[in-house]
């Protein structure tokens, strides 16, 4: 029986610290008992902060880096070197204090002129495999998109496929690549993060089960979190809290 549960947090700061904290506790835990931990990572300005702050806490934290493996939700479909690119981002935020190795790192194929984001979400989806993530982090868009799956787009149409090159993405940059709902959804425990007022509309709807919103759809096996500030949480009703 999976359980949903929304922490809100002070502001972004504070937001970026728990979820790194949780994070970093969790998959320390998990490689206590498990050999691999798969944790798949997303984009975005919420997600970043996290990252900074993960990073910060690496050092001594008994992480072994070579036992996890970091996939991405969503990447923009653009040269590697790209400063667009979620898994950059991220990378260069985490390599700080991670040795972070291609062997372990699935970054999605990049824009190189070979094949068509379609060609590359073929790819990513064979190296995907049956893959089940442990923890899936996951930012909302202020229109209610998560990955790169938009509401009223073509991404959002259900599909059995787990990876799938989006074109004429509402967000720049047009081109992209993103984990389905289903691949998604194949996790342990999936962690919304969300903050500033420009969200709370949608993370109210999505909250509440609005499924006009891809952002209503992922859902953890065993548990979803939401992570939101309280700019992020203005417009969710009082009983959507749990204590931290
Ligand atoms: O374009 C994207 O946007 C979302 C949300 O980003 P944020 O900056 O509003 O937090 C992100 O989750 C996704 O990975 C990214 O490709």
């Amino acid at each position: 029986m999976s359980f949903l549960r929304v922490a809100r947090l002070t502001d972004a700061a504070e937001l970026a610290d728990v979820v790194a904290h949780r994070l970093l506790d969790r998959i320390v835990a998990l490689q206590a008992t498990q050999e691999v931990v798969h944790v798949c990572l997303t984009g975005g300005n919420t997600a970043n902060m996290m990252y900074e702050r993960f990073a910060d806490l690496v050092p001594g934290s008994g992480l072994d880096v070579s036992r996890l493996q970091l996939w991405w939700t969503d990447e923009r479909f653009v040269p590697a070197t790209d400063p667009d690119r979620n898994s950059l981002q991220a990378v260069t935020r985490l390599a700080r204090t991670l040795e972070v190795n291609s062997a372990t790192t699935h970054t999605m194929p990049a824009a190189d002129g070979r094949l068509d984001a379609h060609q590359c979400a073929a790819e990513y989806a064979a190296e995907l495999g049956e893959t089940h993530f442990d923890v899936t982090l996951l930012g909302v868009g202020e229109d209610g998109h998560v990955g790169s799956i938009f509401p009223n787009h073509q991404s959002f149409e259900a599909t059995t496929k787990t990876v799938i090159g989006v074109t004429e993405s509402p967000k720049a940059p047009a081109e992209r690549i993103t984990l389905t709902i289903p691949a998604i959804n194949r996790t342990d425990e999936l962690w919304f993060i969300a903050n500033g007022t420009p969200k709370a509309d949608v993370v109210a709807r999505a909250v509440q089960g609005d499924k006009s919103l891809p952002a209503a759809h992922p859902q953890g096996e065993r548990a979803t979190y939401w992570f939101v500030d309280r700019a992020a949480a203005a417009n969710l009703p009082d009983q959507y809290r749990c204590e931290f």
